[in-house]
């Protein structure tokens, strides 16, 4: 099992407030995609969330829990991702829930097993740009700060560019991902065919796919080889 973020190319997304059947998810797990991440911006419960991972763990794939809602912290995980909305207008979601969490895990948490996930939410009709008050009305040069925010400053190992529900701009993508100077790349938002992965995997280290698994599940099982095959024929 790899727990090197830095060697996924292509992960799913599940969102423990959906259904998905035992058949379905056993395909997603035996996909060979690189991991699993546990999270949804509403909806989460302790229960939900200890009920999928609980199925997710029948199979080898390494899981991570993103946490969005204190509440639903549960043991068992390989890995929990914090993210820090870093273009929130209130600041609950880039710091304050985390001062409130640690005040309750800090002293007792494996912080090998923790990693924090510089987001930047650039589609402002996601339920997680409304939530977090985002703001989406950014240029390149906003994003661009954001993206160094992340890196240079906080140093997080992850720069998260979310544009959930929709596909996002990749020649921005690809621009952040050129400006890293150690954080990882993730994109996630509307990759719901083998054609979107690939344009996505070309852009960022590390692709997510999320709604496609419940919408379209053949394409979004399709997105795994899709970035396969584009990594494939990049040079290491
Ligand atoms: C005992 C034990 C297990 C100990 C370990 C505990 C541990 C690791 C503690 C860490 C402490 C800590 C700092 C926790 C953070 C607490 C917290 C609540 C932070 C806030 C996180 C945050 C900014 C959430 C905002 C929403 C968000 C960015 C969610 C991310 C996921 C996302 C955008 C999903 C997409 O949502 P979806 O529902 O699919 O949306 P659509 O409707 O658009 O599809
Ligand atoms: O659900 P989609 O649009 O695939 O987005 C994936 C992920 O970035 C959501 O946090
Ligand atoms: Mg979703």
């Amino acid at each position: 099992m790899h727990l090197d973020v830095t060697t996924w190319s292509h992960v799913f997304k599940l969102d423990p407030d959906k259904e998905l059947s035992d058949e379905w998810l056993e395909r997603i797990c035996l996909s060979g995609t690189d991991a699993i991440i546990v999270g949804g911006s509403t909806g989460v419960t302790f229960d939900n969330t200890v009920d999928l991972m609980s199925r997710i763990r029948r199979y080898e794939v390494p899981c991570v829990l993103e946490i969005s809602d204190q509440d639903a912290i549960a043991p068992g995980f390989d890995l929990f991702f914090i993210p820090m909305v870093l273009n929130a207008r209130d600041p609950q979601w880039i710091v304050g829930n985390h001062q409130k969490a640690l005040r309750e895990y800090g002293a007792i948490l494996d912080w090998n097993q923790v990693m924090t996930e510089g987001y930047v939410i650039l589609n402002g009709e996601s339920t997680a740009a409304k939530m977090t008050q985002a703001d989406t009305a950014l240029d390149i040069k906003d994003v661009e700060a954001y993206a160094r925010m992340a890196d240079r400053l906080l140093h997080c190992p992850i720069l998260y560019i979310e544009y959930s529900g929709a596909f996002g701009d990749m020649a921005l993508v690809k621009r952040m991902r050129d400006l890293l100077h150690q954080a990882r790349i993730f994109y996630g938002g509307g990759i719901d065919s083998p054609d979107k992965a690939r344009q996505a995997a070309e852009a960022a280290h590390t692709v997510v796919v999320g709604n496609a698994v419940y919408e379209q599940p053949e394409q979004a099982l399709a997105t795994v080889q899709a970035v396969r095959d584009v990594r494939a024929h990049q040079p290491s």
